[in-house]
């Protein structure tokens, strides 16, 4: 399917674009071409990849015409630019309107202007009953996607459609590698709150899940990828025991409740109840068709869905819940703690550090 095919991605310096350029670079893909803000970071990604075939365009989301010049010739677009720190979205929430809503539907404004065939566009759990302002910009940044998927149609040139997935485990500035900070500088263990949790998924899960929606998304569809979770207490204790391994002195880090943070919830929810009444079961995966009534009122009285009422939503406090084993397993899979434990030889580039 990406044979000799052009793939933009945008923000895509970030830990996904590292792990899409992993899983692609040595498939007859024609070209990847990464967008993004920070040259340092592409000078880094530059240097340790040395390929050809990767493409680096200086730009800004917010700035069409930057976007235009990366769009020619483009085939798919990954769309993964966002501002997505729930705290800092907190303190700035226009800044996240600017990048996450009004950046966003510059790329896809451009990619059908330049009749780019498939979009994904990456959004999180945070977005689906939002409280924070990150989650609020991409709840909107979600419906700016759908709204146009659904405009162009089943019959049109290019399509678009939505990922929604939970924390990915060990991404930059997560709490993982920040915990493994704490217990490798002998310093405690900060955890907000014992009983909080969250979706833990892998970053080779978000890939499988914006490539499933790649190969099966129709306009306006939104997919989201099943995914057990755990609670905080949980991770903080498997990734003691992970890191007794190394040395028996970190089984005995100290663990500090330090409290919730700005614009945090104590559960996660993936798929809303009213998504989850029209969700169509994939097996590993859901897909939320968009709703194709217009915009014509009486309908939505007479169409109204009954089942919503008896219908659960998909959170973090109901679906499969790890233990300590099988989080201990999970952090396994992860290469950053692979690595940590000598399972794995070291990657050259501090960038790349985290997941
Ligand atoms: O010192 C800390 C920092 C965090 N946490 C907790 O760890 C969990 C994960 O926190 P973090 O890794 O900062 O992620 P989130 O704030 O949940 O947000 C991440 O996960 C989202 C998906 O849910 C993505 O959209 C965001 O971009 C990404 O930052 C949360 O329950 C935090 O309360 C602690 O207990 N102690």
């Amino acid at each position: 399917m990406f044979k000799n095919k052009i793939l933009l991605i945008t923000g895509g310096t970030g830990s996904f674009g590292n792990a899409v350029l992993r899983r692609f670079l040595d498939s007859d893909i024609k070209e990847i071409r990464i967008f993004s803000r920070d040259e340092k970071k592409q000078d880094d990604m530059r240097h340790h990849l040395q390929n050809p075939k990767v493409k680096f365009y200086i730009g800004n989301v917010r700035d069409r015409q930057s976007v235009d010049g990366a769009m020619v010739g483009v085939d798919y677009v990954f769309s993964a630019a966002a501002l997505k720190q729930v705290p800092s979205c907190e303190f700035f929430p226009l800044q996240a309107v600017q990048t996450n809503v009004i950046g966003t539907d510059n790329v896809l404004e451009s990619a059908i202007a330049h009749g780019v065939k498939n979009v994904v566009v990456l959004s999180t759990d945070k977005a689906a009953y939002p409280i924070n302002a990150m989650g609020i910009s991409k709840a909107m940044m979600e419906k700016v996607a759908i709204a146009k998927g659904r405009a162009l149609g089943e019959e049109a040139g290019t399509t678009i459609c939505c990922t929604r997935y939970g924390n990915v485990m060990a991404s930059r500035g997560s709490v993982i590698p920040l915990w493994v900070e704490q217990i490798k500088n002998g310093r405690p263990i900060t955890v907000t709150d014992p009983n909080m949790t969250r979706f833990m998924m892998t970053l080779d899960d978000a890939v499988d899940l914006v490539i499933y929606a790649f190969e099966h998304g129709h306009n306006g569809d939104l997919f989201v990828q099943k995914a057990p979770a755990a609670t905080l207490d949980v991770l903080a204790q498997a990734l003691k025991e992970t890191y007794a391994q190394v040395d028996s002195k970190y089984g005995e880090t100290e663990v500090k409740t330090i409290g919730t943070r700005h614009g945090e919830k104590l559960y996660e929810t993936l798929v809303t109840r009213e998504e989850m009444a029209k969700a169509v079961d994939m097996g590993d995966y859901y897909r939320i068709p968009c709703d194709t009534r217009d915009l014509n009122y009486d309908k939505f009285f007479t169409e109204g869905n009954e089942d919503i009422a008896r219908i659960e939503d998909y959170h973090s406090h109901n679906t499969a819940r790890l233990d300590v084993e099988g989080m201990k397993k999970l952090l396994l899979k992860l290469r950053f703690i692979r690595e940590d434990l000598g399972m794995e030889e070291k990657a050259k580039s501090a960038e790349i550090k985290s997941e």
